[in-house]
């Protein structure tokens, strides 16, 4: 790649990666607020649940949305109002004077993140060398998963000291800093979009859609992602803190501290299978093995009482680290499709866990209360989806691209040249011990 193209592909990655750090910011905190804002805006716990959740209620569907209209129309004609919209949603919600008003810009928060994961996954496939997909696409969800484990320290502390509506209106203004650099730095690569897709994509816009769905390896990479995916939204986002009180004994500070630590390890894992993935051009039996680990790792959290904060935090970085393999579902999926259908198809992978997160996040509850209080019966779940997981990674197929083909003829090539090698010495050998 000639060096501007190289700098124009890097700002371009780090504009998106950078919105999709701050949606994600923008996404868990109402969480961190919930106290203040219940008292501040009059709220019932379940008028606030349905507050948080209107972000999902409008981010799942737009998914499907977003991966058509990137697929079509590039990718910065739509990120520039996507930041704006995230920003202006936060800053709707910290200025609210009633419950209304925080629902109106909770939805404009949802509706503008909807656009961020998918389109840094298409800067990263339409930019970048399709060997460096899975690295690359690991990288990214590494820095979500840095936003929450990070901003989830920072934002609770400044909104003990400066208050929920500061902070609120502070990470919007966040927002039009994240959009100055997108004006500047985000650049559709040649060949994204209209300039060659419009032209290729004959006929509806949901064309790519069709296609998609009637994959059937689509839909079972869509299925590994979600089962993979599941511990991170179930455990880390919402039912972790409540098992390690309940079966480790732990502190509400401490629990916090630990479940933290699937974040980091899924944003190490994500970075670290991507690259060994790229590297050794594989896919499918380092998914399976990655989340086959996962499972055995979430068991040992699970299953045991583990009560040293030091052994479950390095047990739960274990879990996932192994479990940040899940990233490569994205990569097996885009693998089987023609570029033209990179949104869409990275669009409904993701789309499939997001709903998978909002059908299992009610559903280990409703097995709480089904079973009083029982952490260890109600999150089996978890390492039961991961094991049918590595399960089902077994009947895909692995991707059959020409940079996988190009690795698997230079390890043939490699081999048969051990082989000479190993042959000719032994011929060397043969040839002494005779005359010897
Ligand atoms: N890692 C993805 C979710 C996913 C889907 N399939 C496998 N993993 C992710 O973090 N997406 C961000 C989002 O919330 O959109």
């Amino acid at each position: 790649m000639p060096a501007r193209s190289s700098r124009l592909a890097l700002a371009s990655l780090l504009t998106v990666a950078l919105f999709f750090l701050f949606e994600y910011v923008a996404r868990i905190s109402p969480s961190l607020a919930s106290t203040a804002m219940i008292a501040d805006l009059g709220l019932s716990r379940a008028e606030f649940g349905l507050f948080s959740s209107l972000f999902f209620w409008v981010y799942a569907p737009m998914q499907i949305v977003v991966g058509l209209a990137l697929d079509r129309w590039g990718a910065r004609r739509f990120v520039l109002p996507a930041i704006l919209s995230c920003s202006g949603g936060m800053m709707i919600v910290g200025a609210a004077p009633s419950a209304l008003w925080a629902d109106l810009g909770r939805l404009l928060t949802g509706f503008g993140a909807s656009f961020a994961f998918v389109s840094a996954l298409y800067v990263v496939n339409h930019w970048f060398a399709p060997q460096r997909f899975a690295l690359l696409s690991g990288a990214v969800n590494a820095i979500g998963m840095l936003g929450t484990a990070m901003g989830a320290i920072w934002l609770t502390a400044l909104i003990e000291a400066m208050g929920w509506r500061a902070v609120f209106t502070g990470t919007g203004i966040a927002g039009l800093a994240v959009l100055a650099l997108a004006v500047v730095g985000l650049r559709d690569a040649p060949g994204a979009g209209d300039r060659v897709t419009h032209r290729s994509v004959r006929g509806s816009v949901l064309g790519p859609l069709a296609v998609i769905l009637r994959d059937a390896q689509v839909w079972r990479v869509a299925i590994v992602g979600a089962l993979g995916y599941m511990p991170v939204t179930v455990y880390g986002a919402l039912w972790g803190n409540g098992e390690l009180m309940a079966d480790h004994a732990l502190s509400a500070v401490r629990a916090e501290t630990a479940v933290s630590m699937v974040f980091w390890g899924t944003a190490a894992g994500s970075v670290l299978w991507g690259a060994v993935s790229d590297r050794l051009g594989h896919r499918k039996w380092i998914l399976a093995g990655g989340t086959l680990a996962a499972a055995l790792a979430w068991s040992g959290v699970l299953f045991t009482a583990i009560g040293s904060v030091w052994a479950i935090s390095a047990l739960l970085f274990v879990a996932g680290l192994a479990g940040g393999v899940q990233m490569l579902s994205f990569a097996m999926a885009k693998e089987g499709q023609d570029r033209a259908r990179a949104g869409t198809v990275t669009a409904f992978v993701n789309a499939i866990a997001i709903a998978a997160a909002l059908i299992f996040q009610p559903l280990v509850g409703a097995i709480l209360d089904a079973t009083g209080g029982d952490y260890a019966a109600a999150l089996a779940a978890v390492p039961i989806c991961l094991a049918l997981g590595a399960l089902l990674t077994l009947t895909l197929r692995e991707p059959d691209t020409p940079h996988f083909r190009a690795h698997r003829a230079a390890r043939a090539d490699r081999r048969a040249h051990r082989r000479a090698q190993r042959h000719a010495r032994r011929n060397a050998r043969h040839h002494a011990h005779r005359k010897g």
